[in-house]
């Protein structure tokens, strides 16, 4: 460990090499900060607006960042001419676009099709209270305007799929992944491919997070690393397994951080690498990934998918999915909460099983149930036996009810128990517990 005094003397030394360069700035003509100009004109193509030399604004807003040997004038201005397509302007995606934005990153395009929730507010810290019910694209980029005048945003509030991301991802240099979902993962991969763009892809849940780069500097992409998708109820989401704000925050920060060190070339990418976060230990772990795979079907040599495909089909599951409601029984195994909020009023004598896990069980629950998680289920069976067993029976003879969030597990509940445990008086309550909030209760909190 250094000496105190060793740390003060480095700190002045760092002071003075400080006002030595902003001295320099200072005296240096106002328009003085300009690339040097180019060996040969512009290539066709390259925007007009293409800009070569900073403002005084500029100058002064950015000071800090064109202080740092590794920015410096020509990094500020290379950020300043940069695009970058942000997909997603969710947990990761909000303060990714916040600080390319405060960066000085000269146009920035912001996806999603969604709006904003409160439940979002707890780490989509881009938009705020008076947001809710907003457009989640156009909340963003009000933020932006907010934060930086010299930002060019556009908002798209669209659900990006096969047909129009190709079209929408050309328009832009570099594509951040903050979605959650697999489905769209591919998607980007795929186009950001055909159409040779770096994609830089985050993502986040519960106390861990996960960044890497594909399809740069020769790496791999995401087939690559992942030639088929995992089966759909394999995948969980943030609403579902549920993350700490700060996690996705991080990440989406160091997204936004892999951006500024391409566009402007300092240091190492991760390309080829994971970076993976454990917030429970606080370790931040890079591991080497394979490099790209000779028969990738989008980046291998022989490609056998060169157009988008059907990603919802390939997946099994869309983008859109966490309002996807199952529907696996006959309408005599199913009751709806307005029938039985009546039985619950003649107190008609019953088993309420709710099978959430136990986590959100400790949330809310209906007064006199039984929390057996539907995993558990299986290896439980005779507490709900002794629990549906009333008087002189020795078999279970009161009707039991099943209960979820959403009303998708109880009916899997319903299913294991008619067909493999034998039970034949049991019904799931459709649209679960949020259906009796909405329904049946407005006190009944919904999560
Ligand atoms: N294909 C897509 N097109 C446009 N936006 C997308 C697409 N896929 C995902 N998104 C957006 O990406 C964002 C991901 O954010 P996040 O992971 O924080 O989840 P969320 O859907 O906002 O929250 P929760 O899962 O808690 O309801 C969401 O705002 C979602 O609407
Ligand atoms: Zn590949």
């Amino acid at each position: 460990m250094a000496h105190p005094a060793d740390v003060l003397a480095e700190l002045h030394t760092l002071r003075a090499e400080n006002a030595t360069l902003r001295a320099r700035l200072a005296s240096s003509s106002p328009k003085a900060a300009t690339a040097p100009s180019p060996a040969h004109p512009p290539p066709v193509g390259v925007p007009f607006t293409q800009k070569t030399r900073l403002s005084n604004e500029e100058i002064s807003r950015f000071s800090r960042q064109l202080l740092v040997p590794e920015i410096g004038v020509q990094g500020q201005l290379k950020l300043r001419n940069a695009s970058v397509l942000v997909v997603g302007a969710g947990g990761l995606g909000a303060p990714a676009v916040m600080y390319l934005a405060a960066a000085g990153i000269g146009r920035i395009g912001i996806i999603d099709y969604d709006v904003v929730e409160a439940s979002n507010l707890q780490r989509q810290i881009i938009h705020d209270e008076s947001r809710v019910g907003m457009l989640k694209s156009e909340s963003a980029k009000q933020t932006v305007s907010k934060l930086s005048s010299l930002c060019e945003c556009t908002a798209y509030n669209i659900l990006i799929d096969s047909s129009n991301a190709m079209d929408v991802i050309k328009k832009w240099d570099y594509v951040v992944d903050a979605t959650d979902n697999v489905a769209t993962r591919y998607l980007l991969n795929d186009c950001c491919i055909f159409r040779n763009k770096p994609l830089i892809s985050g993502s986040a849940l519960r106390m861990d997070g996960q960044l890497t780069v594909y399809n740069l500097e020769g790496g791999p992409c995401y087939r690559c690393i992942f030639p088929k998708p995992p089966p759909p109820e394999t995948v969980t989401n943030c609403s579902d397994g549920g993350v700490l704000g700060v996690v996705p925050g991080i990440i989406g920060c160091l997204q936004a951080l892999e951006v500024v060190k391409i566009v402007t070339g300092i240091g190492a990418s991760l390309s080829q690498k994971l970076l993976i976060f454990d917030a429970t230990t606080m370790s931040f772990r890079t591991i080497r990934l394979r490099g790209r795979t000779p028969s990738c079907a989008v980046c291998g040599p022989h490609p056998t998918i060169t157009k988008p495909i059907d990603y919802v089909q390939f997946c099994g599951a869309g983008p859109d999915d966490k309002a996807h409601n199952i529907n696996i029984l006959p309408p005599e195994s199913r009751i709806s909460c307005h029938k039985y909020a009546a039985l619950r009023l003649d107190a008609f004598p019953h088993v309420l099983l709710d099978v959430r896990d136990k986590i959100q069980y400790d949330i809310c629950s209906l007064h006199h149930s039984l929390n057996i998680p539907l995993s558990e289920l299986p290896k439980r069976i005779p507490e709900l036996t002794a629990a549906a067993t009333f008087g002189e029976h020795h078999e279970p003879n009161l009707p039991v009810f099943v209960v979820c969030r959403r009303g998708n597990d109880s009916q899997l509940a319903v299913k294991m128990l008619e067909e493999t445990h034998g039970f034949t008086h049991v019904k799931d309550i459709v649209g679960g517990l949020e259906a009796w909030a909405r329904g049946r209760d407005p006190t009944f909190p919904i999560y």
